[in-house]
């Protein structure tokens, strides 16, 4: 049986895989339209006009360039922690741990669901929805023949799980090269080497982020498109690294949406972390710049900084990343130690340009897929890992603190594969 993506291939892989334009706008308006936000007052900053298109979804990105450069630059002063350093001289305020009961929702029903089960059964109890373990379950729950239909079956699965066409194209061949050579008994035996093939696209990729205790603080720049989950992803590691013991500051970066302040804000009360912030429409490099000064002035372990989400197309706000980055290295030469970029895994395909795009503005060290749990397909977690071999670090599977899991190849992919497969 030919399958209708072996059809569609060629023309797919034209438009998906060599970066068409016209098709990653439409992605990018879909994603726009999937998390709307409302356009907030333009400010002095040319950047917010990029910002208001990206958010309320108007597909003028590309025209709402803001090209002027980034506003001046914060001075090392050696000034004390925490000192304003800045054109604007709102003074940095560092939010000391609040009574649990001020702190508002993580979001709307993050606080009712149940807790994942710790552990690798966690991954298939969260990933059991994913349009992967649902199109490959499907499969094998048929008992299929070990033939060359099962093969493109396999294929259609794989490209409609986000795989991606050139990540599906290597792995299938590579199946059916071996089944010629009458490697596998049956399609069980078929299935086991998918599992080992899916594990070794992953295994590179999956190396922890390590946190230097000898480099102090241990700089953090979080970095992604609108939504994806950044501010969150940010909370449950401040939770994590706590409870590993670590002395944590977060920096509120995002002073772009006018919730995310409080977000983080609330994130920090909640886990007893200070947070360094300025206000909405602030300068985000200067928060950056003084939460490093005062986490060095603290003797501080590590410090997560925000930034708003921005989508990769809009070239003065990836600029801007860039000056984050070079006013953090103005007072550690050696910062950001980890630039932690956090991707949407229901994004599909257009993750790929999106790391193309951010690595190219922000050299990013490593990943976080988030949403992993609910609708995500999880195919395009190997999509990225045979692109660009950039370590993913964690996997967001869910809403809740504990719902941050180091990125695990054997787990993740076991709970993706039918069951009788799958040992997580
Ligand atoms: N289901 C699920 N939802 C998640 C996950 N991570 C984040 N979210 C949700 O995604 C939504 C957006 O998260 P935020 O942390 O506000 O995203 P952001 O990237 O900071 O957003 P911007 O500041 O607009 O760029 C929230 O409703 C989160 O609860 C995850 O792993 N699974």
């Amino acid at each position: 049986m030919v399958s209708f993506f072996r059809r569609k291939k060629d023309k797919d892989a034209a438009a998906g895989e060599s970066g068409d334009t016209r098709k990653g706008s439409l992605d990018i308006e879909a994603l726009a339209a999937a998390f709307p936000k409302a356009p907030s007052a333009a400010g002095a900053d040319g950047n917010d006009d990029e910002r208001a298109a990206a958010d309320a979804g108007t597909g003028a990105e590309n025209e709402a360039r803001a090209d002027e450069a980034p506003a001046t630059e914060p001075e090392a002063t050696g000034a004390g922690a925490g000192a304003a350093v800045l054109d604007d001289p709102t003074p940095a305020e560092t939010v000391a741990p609040a009574p649990v009961a001020a702190t508002p929702p993580l979001s709307s029903n993050a606080q009712d669901k149940p807790a994942a089960a710790p552990g690798k059964p966690g991954w298939r109890e969260r990933l059991r929805g994913s349009g992967f373990s649902r199109g490959l379950g499907g499969l094998f729950s048929r008992n299929p023949k070990l033939d060359d239909d099962l093969l493109d079956e396999i294929e259609t699965a794989l490209i409609t799980a986000d795989v991606g066409v050139t990540a599906t194209t290597g792995l299938v061949e590579h199946l059916r090269k071996r089944m010629k050579a009458r490697e596998f008994a049956d399609a069980r035996a078929l299935l086991a080497a998918l599992r080992a093939e899916l594990v070794a696209l992953l295994e590179p990729v999956a190396k922890p982020l390590v946190i230097d205790t000898a480099t102090r603080p241990f700089v953090i720049l979080t970095v992604g498109v609108n939504g994806v989950g950044k501010t969150t992803t940010i909370g449950k590691l401040a939770r994590r690294y706590k409870d590993e013991g670590h002395g944590l500051m977060l920096a509120a970066g995002d002073t772009f949406r006018a919730a995310a302040v409080a977000q983080l804000q609330a994130w920090g009360e909640r886990n007893g972390v200070a947070v360094v912030a300025q206000g909405q429409n602030a300068d985000a490099a200067s928060v950056a710049f003084d939460a490093l000064q005062a986490a060095k002035a603290r003797g501080v372990d590590v410090l997560i900084a925000d930034t708003a989400g921005r989508l990769h197309t809009q070239q003065g706000l990836m600029a801007e990343l860039g000056k984050i980055k070079r006013v953090l290295g103005k007072l550690d030469p050696t910062a950001p130690h980890e630039v932690l970029m956090v991707i949407d895994g229901t994004t599909g395909q257009n993750a790929l340009s999106q790391l193309r795009q951010f690595h190219a503005a922000a050299g990013v060290t490593g990943l976080v897929v988030t949403k992993l749990d609910g609708s995500a397909k999880g195919g395009v977690v190997f999509a990225l890992a045979r692109e660009f071999g950039i370590p993913i670090r964690y996997a967001g599977i869910g809403e809740r603190p504990e719902d941050l899991r180091v990125f695990d190849a054997e787990a993740f992919v076991d709970a993706l594969l039918p069951d009788e497969l799958g040992n997580a």
